[in-house]
């Protein structure tokens, strides 16, 4: 069983979104801040749709913390649809829901659509479509603002950039960085638009998504996120399901759109001789362990090597198009455009802090099962062990 896990429940048009999280220990401090800073982070981005006009997302704690900490016990938060007012006819739990108004019928490709009505056996696309969307990542920003703190205490921070939308993409592949220079750069990501650090690309990225936009087309990008501040020893090589890459990546590929998950070089590895590939050690007293590079993305043998910890995320186009593509409707089985829902035309940002939000949840997961410890204190001082045996070894 994970040390730290969570669920969530709600609709893209129901009352609201919950989640609960389950093994965050106690005496943490969390303020509602902490947690709206990060769902209003989510919200940003160049290439949004009307919806996040309506939202201004806010987390409601429901249980488990007390005068600003943490009680040990499950942590329910809770986030109003404010769209919520304008379906409650067609979305309503109860029998007196109007099930004809809005019904969908025309699967649109790219989406759970298709599979999801024929698995669930659903004659109204709706009912899938309502928790498939990526309304739900709100709830997973909300328990990751939860884990940030957790690992905020031990020195632990998660920043990300988007390196690509469209073919509009930084030249070159993964870059070696220091804590330092990833601090900076993703302090310049936080000021954009488009969460991207040179003026150039980002003003490519912002005409890209405005021209897809015009076309009635759609567009995805790549995301580079880094954990920085990890002592060595998060994760583990003795069983697969307990390495830490294992767990990122799967994590990643959890969230909505996702297509393909790099660690370090990931994928560049692959070609080149190992000479370029791997990660000189060297030694120095008042330092310790260290490396010139960091190709290996912070992990091996799936355990964190205090490096920071590189990942690169992909994210296909989001799949309603203005213009849209064909498909059939399930009525009448006949060629028609896909139904178009009000839509993004490019969500490559948002789901940069999404990401951000899932990574913590994975570390602080992974974190919590090597340490242990029932209240923060305990955790810190496990870290600060962790970090002193590193370093005397
Ligand atoms: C932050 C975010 C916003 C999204 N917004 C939309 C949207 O407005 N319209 C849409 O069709 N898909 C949107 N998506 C993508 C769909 O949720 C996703 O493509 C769909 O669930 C199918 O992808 P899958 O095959 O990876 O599950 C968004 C995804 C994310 C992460
Ligand atoms: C609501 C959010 O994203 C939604 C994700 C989404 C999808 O299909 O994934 C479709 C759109 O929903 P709507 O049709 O209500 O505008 C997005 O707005 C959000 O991020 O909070």
């Amino acid at each position: 069983m994970a040390a730290l896990r969570y669920l969530t429940a709600g609709e893209s048009h129901g009352l609201a979104l919950t989640v609960i999280v389950e093994g965050m220990v106690a005496g943490l401090s969390i303020k509602a801040e902490d947690i709206d800073e990060q769902l209003a982070r989510r919200q940003k981005g160049h290439g949004r749709g009307g919806r996040m006009a309506i939202e201004k997302d806010r987390a409601a704690i429901l249980s488990g913390i007390r005068g600003g900490r943490t009680l040990g016990g499950p942590i329910c938060l809770q986030i109003e649809n404010r769209d919520w007012k304008n379906w409650s006819a067609i979305m309503a739990a109860g029998e007196e829901a109007d099930l004809t108004e809005r019904r969908v019928t025309q699967p649109r490709p790219g989406h759970a659509d298709l599979a999801g009505a024929i698995k669930y056996d659903q004659r109204d696309i709706r009912n899938i479509l309502e928790r498939s969307s990526a309304r739900e990542t709100a709830a997973r920003v909300a328990a990751g603002a939860l884990a940030r703190r957790l690992l905020a205490e031990v020195g632990i921070r998660i920043c990300s950039h988007v390196t690509a939308i469209g073919d509009a993409a930084a030249s070159g592949g993964p870059i070696d960085r220091t804590e330092k220079e990833w601090a900076d750069l993703a302090a310049r990501a936080e000021q954009s638009p488009v969460r991207c650090v040179e003026a150039e690309l980002e003003q490519a990225m912002i005409a890209a998504i405005d021209q897809a936009k015009a076309g009635g087309d759609s567009l995805g990008g790549i995301v580079e996120l880094a954990v920085l501040g990890m002592p060595v020893g998060v994760g583990s090589h003795v069983q697969g399901d307990r390495r830490l890459d294992g767990r990122i990546a799967g994590a990643m590929m959890s969230l909505q759109a996702i297509k393909g998950v790099e660690i370090g070089l990931g994928f560049e590895a692959a070609l080149r001789p190992g000479s370029q590939v791997h990660d000189e050690i060297h030694y120095v007293p008042e330092k310790g362990y260290g490396r010139n590079t960091n190709r290996a993305g912070g992990i091996e043998g799936g355990i964190s090597n205090g490096a920071p910890v590189v990942i690169r995320i992909a994210m296909k186009p989001i799949p309603t198009l203005y213009k849209p593509l064909m498909t059939v409707d399930i009525d009448s089985r006949s060629p028609v455009a896909a139904s178009v829902e009000r839509s993004d035309a490019c969500a490559v940002p948002a789901a940069a802090v999404v990401a951000e939000a899932i990574l913590a949840l994975v570390i602080a997961d992974s974190l919590l099962e090597t340490t242990g410890g029932d209240t923060i204190e305990q955790v810190k001082a496990r870290v600060a062990a962790m970090r002193e045996q590193a370093l005397r070894f």
